[in-house]
């Protein structure tokens, strides 16, 4: 009943590098949503994001205007913007005067320390985020026969997926739709035009709904199980009345705010990644820890022409004695791009831009500014500089900045470890749907989506519907998280309240007003212990995983909430009366976000053509109104 799912080393790499995209996407958005007034309204994420806290922490690399770069380039010695020096010193001269400016040694460390503000030659590129992709209409004509053409309205920016983008005129799908999509119409609304009040019946719309579902007295105590089919029930004493299922938002920040942040732990430069910095990184270096020759060619001493030694000797990257080589005005070494500048060196002359005659006397062929193709020492950082903050992902960049700057390991957040356990009789392993059962669509999926979360996933175990195995592998469980899927609701063999029961575990979310996903659960095993439950409609199970997994896992693994990410829907979507909805949208670059179709609860099938859900409020939300949207772990890669 424990089959164990290995987990490949390549499927958590595939997931971490999914994770450090995301985080790359939304350090995007953050600029974006700081940038555009549509995305600073101040709806943060119900998860309790936080654009403020984020940018704090950098403060120090963002761009600001009010900085007298001109102090800054004549301080370094160095170019203007977009000329050489510290920005771009390796591009072409820039200065006239470079030849008659008195001989002296470029920028030393200290010199450049002394800028202090001046290191707005780091600050960020703020070029606009380019505009949304405007693609023409699709060519309707070229999709498969099978599927059928849909209504030119829908949103053209996605030609592959045109025929997942949902097209409701009035809530309901089109004539035209997949056979598949019309059998899920009664159950799940359609985005739609716009939060139309609730007529009668309205309920029926919805998913896995009943009268019950969507009325006000939904809350009121279910039927619990009486003894299961399959198995034994575990727990046939009376069950105490189910509580008002938790308002959305309020289940994101319960969740968040169930635990606390492992304890650090130092992992080496190669165990790093997908942890958080548990401490800042600060520059144990100097960066460039010397003044550094940023081309081959030669060094050159004072005003040319000037002389090379006679032996053809030169200074190459790695070598040690330049310290004690000077060079003295007029003469000149050859020197290899990342070598350290001799003493007395007043600037680089490239290969290409210098002659040398019979007679071993070098000429420039270009002006040579002072400081010339230099990298003066610190001109990245000085030690002690605080390159990067606490709380900060360790992502590909940073693992070669940290050893740049002179780190072995780092002190990170220990990952939550997760235990996954996929709950159901019905579900196959493999091949195709047979006999009633179909295939386990989850267990495939949650692993490298935990991973994606910078968790480590311990094991995804399959036990079938069996209350005792349920009981027993929750009691061996170590993980900090264990996720189970299925079995949240109250049918005969849906076991897991009456286990968490038997266990005394304490109910912290129990149902949440979110469709799909409304029977998910949080719950406290013992002290720093979690368990969350998803429901087995894998779209129901994708929410829960945002709603509760993810903020918990989140607060554990010591990373900020992602910056507020909104987008401007392109068509309506109908709202559920009194629940929050996740909708499946694609918004690829774009402060537009497109709805898809197929977002029934037990479909993936439109959430696996998306990079968001849009978290519609209660009501529905009309075309043109800007949404919260939770991103996918692999949005930053569409
Ligand atoms: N009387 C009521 N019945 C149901 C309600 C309700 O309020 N009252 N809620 C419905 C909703 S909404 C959902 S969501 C589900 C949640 O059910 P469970 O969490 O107990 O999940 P199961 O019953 O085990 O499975 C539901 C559904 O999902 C399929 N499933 C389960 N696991 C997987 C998997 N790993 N891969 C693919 N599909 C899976 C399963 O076969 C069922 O079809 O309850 C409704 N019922
Ligand atoms: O709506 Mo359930 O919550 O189908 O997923």
């Amino acid at each position: 009943m424990t089959d164990r799912n290995a987990d490949s080393a390549l499927d958590r790499a595939a997931a971490e590098a999914l994770a450090l995209l995301a985080e790359d996407r939304r350090s995007r958005a953050d600029r974006r949503a700081s940038a555009g007034e549509e995305l600073s309204g101040g709806l943060g994420t119900p998860a309790g994001g936080n654009a403020g806290a984020h940018d704090a922490g950098y403060d120090f690399l963002f761009a600001d205007d009010t900085r007298d770069r001109p102090r800054c380039e004549a301080a370094s010695g160095e170019a203007p913007p977009g000329g050489p020096g510290a920005g771009g010193s390796e591009a072409e001269p820039f200065s006239a005067d470079g030849l008659s400016g008195k001989p002296h040694v470029p920028a030393s460390g200290r010199e450049v320390a002394s800028q202090d503000a001046g290191y707005d030659f780091l600050f960020v590129d703020e070029t606009p985020v380019p505009p949304e992709a405007q693609a023409s209409s699709a060519d309707m004509s070229a999709e498969p026969p099978h599927v059928p053409a849909l209504e030119r309205k829908a949103a053209p920016q996605l030609p592959a997926y045109d025929f997942l983008l949902a097209d409701f005129a009035d809530g309901a799908p089109t004539s035209s739709q997949p056979a598949s999509a019309c059998r899920e119409t009664p159950e799940e609304p359609g985005p739609g035009p716009g939060p139309a009040p609730a007529p009668p019946g309205y309920d029926f719309l919805f998913a896995g709904s009943s009268a019950a579902d969507v009325s006000p007295e939904r809350a009121a105590p279910r039927q619990e199980a009486g003894p299961p089919g399959g198995t034994p029930a575990a727990d046939p004493a009376p069950q105490p009345p189910r509580h008002a299922a938790t308002p959305w938002p309020g289940a994101c920040g319960a969740a968040s705010g169930a635990g606390e942040r492992l304890p650090a732990v130092v992992r080496s430069l190669d165990g790093a990644l997908g942890h958080v910095l548990a401490a800042p990184l600060a520059a144990l270096t100097d960066l460039p820890s010397f003044d550094t020759s940023a081309m081959d060619g030669w060094a050159v001493a004072g005003p040319g022409p000037w002389r090379l030694p006679r032996d053809g000797g030169g200074v190459l990257a790695g070598d040690e004695h330049t310290e004690t080589s000077p060079v003295r005005d007029g003469h000149a070494v050859r020197i290899a791009t990342g070598a350290r500048v001799p003493p007395g060196v007043t600037g680089v002359v490239r290969s290409e831009h210098g002659e040398v005659t019979e007679q071993g006397e070098l000429y420039a062929t270009r002006h040579v500014t002072h400081g010339q193709d230099i990298r003066p020492r610190g001109q990245e950082c000085r030690r002690g500089d605080l390159l990067v903050p606490e709380g900060t992902p360790v992502t590909p960049a940073l693992l070669g900045l940290a050893a740049a700057a002179g780190y072995d390991e780092l002190s990170v957040t220990r990952r939550p470890r997760v235990d996954v356990l996929v709950l159901g009789d019905e579900l196959l392993r493999e091949g195709l749907p047979h006999g009633g059962r179909i295939r386990d669509a989850l267990g495939p999926m949650l692993g490298p989506w935990l991973s994606a979360l910078g968790t480590e996933v311990i094991a995804v175990r399959r036990l079938g519907d069996d209350a005792d195995a349920l009981y027993a592998a929750l009691t061996a469980s170590d993980a900090d998280v264990v996720i189970t899927t299925g079995g949240t609701a109250a049918g005969p063999v849906d076991h897991v309240h009456p286990t968490l029961r038997r266990l005394g575990a304490e109910l912290l979310v129990d149902g949440v007003a979110v469709r799909p996903g409304h029977p998910m659960l949080l719950a406290r095993l013992a002290p720093g212990r979690h368990l969350v439950g998803l429901p087995g409609n894998p779209l129901a199970a994708v929410s829960g995983l945002l709603t509760l997994a993810e903020p918990l896992l989140r607060t554990l693994a010591g990373r900020p909430a992602p910056a507020p990410y909104r987008a401007v829907l392109t068509e309506a979507v109908q709202g559920h009366p009194a629940d929050t909805r996740l909708v499946p949208v694609v918004h690829r670059h774009s402060e537009r976000a497109q709805p898809l179709r197929f977002h029934g609860p037990a479909m993936l099938r439109g959430v696996a053509a998306a990079d968001a859900l849009a978290v519609i409020p209660p009501g529905g939300a009309p075309q043109g109104a800007a949404v919260d949207l939770l991103e996918l772990p692999w949005a930053g890669s569409a």
